[in-house]
């Protein structure tokens, strides 16, 4: 059988033990966390922590819940009528399912870019600092700073520094995408999810968007769901596999591409699934 595993020839693995972790090393800690869709439960039991200041990817078949997962952890699954969830998750030792926790402020904290890039109808400088205004900063200085630190950091200044104020719709696919994190980034959240932000890219803009998320594991914690073993493997420094809306294996992706504990990790990596 051909393998399909990634190389990880040059990889070198992270410098932290998942399993002993101290508290200030951990973003989020997701403990039990059950979910049903209607009767139909899509995760089961799953615990486990996200490090900070790290990238962590899912990984696993379609429908195995990889993106119900995200989608928990900065409660956007509340949008969802039938969704039930038991268990919690918590920042900073609170968890983020408890009746006095303010949606939008967590969402300050924890934001999500999805698979398709959503710029809103308005200019380029309007998008970045949309969540800015919502807050009610409109001090002009301010808002032009936080428009060039957020594009320079989202790697796309150089490229829309003479029209910030065309529309945001104007921008090729990749672009709008790299926006979007520039949106997202712009105030400063402790986690940024991403919900398979390339795949509606070129092989190019992909290119560009990984090198970007390496980058901005210095400031913010990232958690990425992805179709893509290789892209896992290049731009995360923690994998989870996931498998029937369970947590099969969460270690370092050095080590789970190259020695999984488990058989399905495996049979998943190289291929024999999925
Ligand atoms: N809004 C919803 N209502 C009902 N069932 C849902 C909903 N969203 C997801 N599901 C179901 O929950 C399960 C997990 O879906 P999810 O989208 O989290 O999987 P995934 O691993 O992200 O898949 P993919 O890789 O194909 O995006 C699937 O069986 C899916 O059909």
């Amino acid at each position: 059988m051909i393998s399909v595993a990634p190389d990880m020839s040059n990889k070198s693995s992270s410098n932290i033990d998942i399993d002993n972790l101290t508290k200030e090393q951990i973003a989020l800690e997701i403990k039990n966390l059950n979910l049903f869709y209607g009767e139909k439960q899509a995760l089961e039991n799953i615990s486990m922590v996200i490090p900070k200041g790290q990238v962590t990817a899912f990984i696993g078949p379609s429908g195995c819940g990889k993106s119900t997962l995200l989608r928990c952890m900065n409660r956007m699954n509340d949008l969802v009528d039938t969704c039930n969830i038991k268990g919690e998750i918590l920042l900073h030792d609170q968890n983020i399912y408890d009746r006095s926790v303010d949606v939008a402020s967590l969402r300050r904290k924890v934001g999500m870019v999805f698979q398709r890039p959503n710029p809103f109808p308005k200019s380029i400088y309007e998008n970045v600092v949309y969540g800015l205004r919502l807050q009610g900063i409109n001090d002009r200085r301010e808002l032009d700073e936080v428009v060039e630190k957020s594009l320079t950091n989202a790697a796309l200044w150089n490229e829309v520094k003479d029209r910030l104020h065309d529309s945001a719709l104007g921008l090729s696919g990749g672009q709008q995408q790299r926006l979007v994190i520039a949106r997202a980034i712009a105030i400063e959240p402790e986690v940024l999810l991403l919900d398979e932000p390339t795949s509606a890219l070129d092989p190019i803009s992909t290119l560009t968007i990984e090198e970007l998320i390496t980058e901005l594991k210095d400031k913010y914690t990232v958690v990425i769901v992805t179709h893509n073993m290789q892209q896992a493997a290049r731009v995360s420094d923690q994998t989870a596999f996931m498998y029937m809306g369970q947590l099969i294996e969460h270690s370092d992706t050095n080590a789970l591409f190259t020695t999984p504990k488990m058989k399905k990790t495996e049979d998943y990596i190289t291929g024999r699934y999925g």
